[in-house]
């Protein structure tokens, strides 16, 4: 596609840990190769979010949706940025109006590492160990299937979390492989954790990159780079989290997956404690995802008891 000689460089906002950042290059690094362009053509600006300023207290308390994406949105919309890059797990299901999601890159590894100075698999941790995590999925996935581990708040960048391990403030923790692999950093993983034993996040492992609805010359720059595998099941396990309200107090977990012609989408809820854990998992045409996302999510809560969500 051929652009105007008078195109202003395209403003791509981030936040600034080191993980949006090499997001945000492999977005600009798309564009330049699906485009002919050269890096002056793009202009990366970092913007802080109200996740970045707090550090000393779990996510879940702050407030849950859009921790990470809020100032972010308010630049797109104020036209301070053209395009937004952003980690789809942490993306609210509903984005504010004028604003949409307008491509995914292709996904990355979507499992948890298995982060440990003293064990090689998580099978191997020995009872009583103590856990770092500040996700509530996997806090509720491992009291679930561990209810001998302690498992303590840790919060941080990669470089934070391994401090604290080399520290002993705990003996193992769970990163994403998909931001390990992004920093380079993926023999920080002992092990991978299959889907299996801990069903990932909605969305872990993709990026997605939000624009202005009606952006003429940002829709076509975006639709030149979209991963439609990675799109389709994008919408069947965010249409499950819709469904399920999904914030950051609800452990849920779903992942899709494309085999031939079929979407095969599973998903779970779970109390936070760990006590109780609802599976289910559906298959259908790969056209169809979201509604198979809304369907899985219907058929869980008809087997949800009374009280599941009674945290909330
Ligand atoms: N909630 C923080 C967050 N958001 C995205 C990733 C990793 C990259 C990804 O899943 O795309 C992480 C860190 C982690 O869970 O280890």
């Amino acid at each position: 596609m051929q652009l105007p000689d008078s195109f202003n460089p395209l403003k791509i906002g981030t936040r600034g840990s080191p993980l949006a950042l090499a997001q945000a290059h492999e977005t600009r690094a798309r564009l330049m190769a699906a485009f002919d362009l050269m890096e002056d053509a793009f202009e990366i600006v970092v913007i802080k979010t109200t996740g970045d300023r707090i550090q000393d207290r779990p996510l879940s308390q702050i407030g849950g949706k859009g921790l990470f994406t809020r100032e972010i949105e308010e630049a797109l919309l104020d036209r301070y940025i053209d395009i937004a890059v952003h980690s789809m797990k942490d993306m609210p299901t509903r984005q504010p109006k004028g604003l949409t999601i307008g491509c995914y890159l292709p996904r990355e590894d979507v499992r948890d590492a298995f982060v440990s100075p003293h064990a090689l698999r998580l099978a191997d941790l020995p009872n009583g160990a103590i856990v770092g995590t500040s996700s509530l999925r996997r806090r509720a996935q491992l009291a679930n299937r561990r209810p001998d581990l302690k498992i303590v708040e840790f919060r941080g960048n990669v470089q934070t979390r391994m401090e604290k391990l080399a520290n002993g403030v705990a003996h193992a923790t769970f990163l994403a492989m998909a931001g390990l692999n992004r920093l380079g950093l993926a023999d920080v993983a002992n092990t991978m954790i299959e889907p299996e034993i801990m069903l990932p996040a909605v969305a872990q492992g993709a990026i997605g990159i939000e624009r202005r609805v009606g952006d003429k010359r940002v829709v076509k720059m975006l639709q030149a780079i979209n991963h439609k595998p990675t799109a389709q099941r994008l919408a069947a396990e965010r249409a499950f989290l819709k469904k399920l309200d999904g914030s950051c107090q609800t452990p849920i977990a779903g992942l899709a997956l494309i085999e031939g012609n079929q979407l095969w989408l599973r998903g779970e809820i779970l109390r936070p404690d760990g006590s109780e854990v609802i599976r289910g998992e559906i298959r259908g045409s790969i056209k169809d995802g979201a509604s198979l996302g809304r369907d899985l999510a219907e058929v869980l809560l008809m087997q949800a008891p009374k009280d599941f969500f009674s945290w909330k």
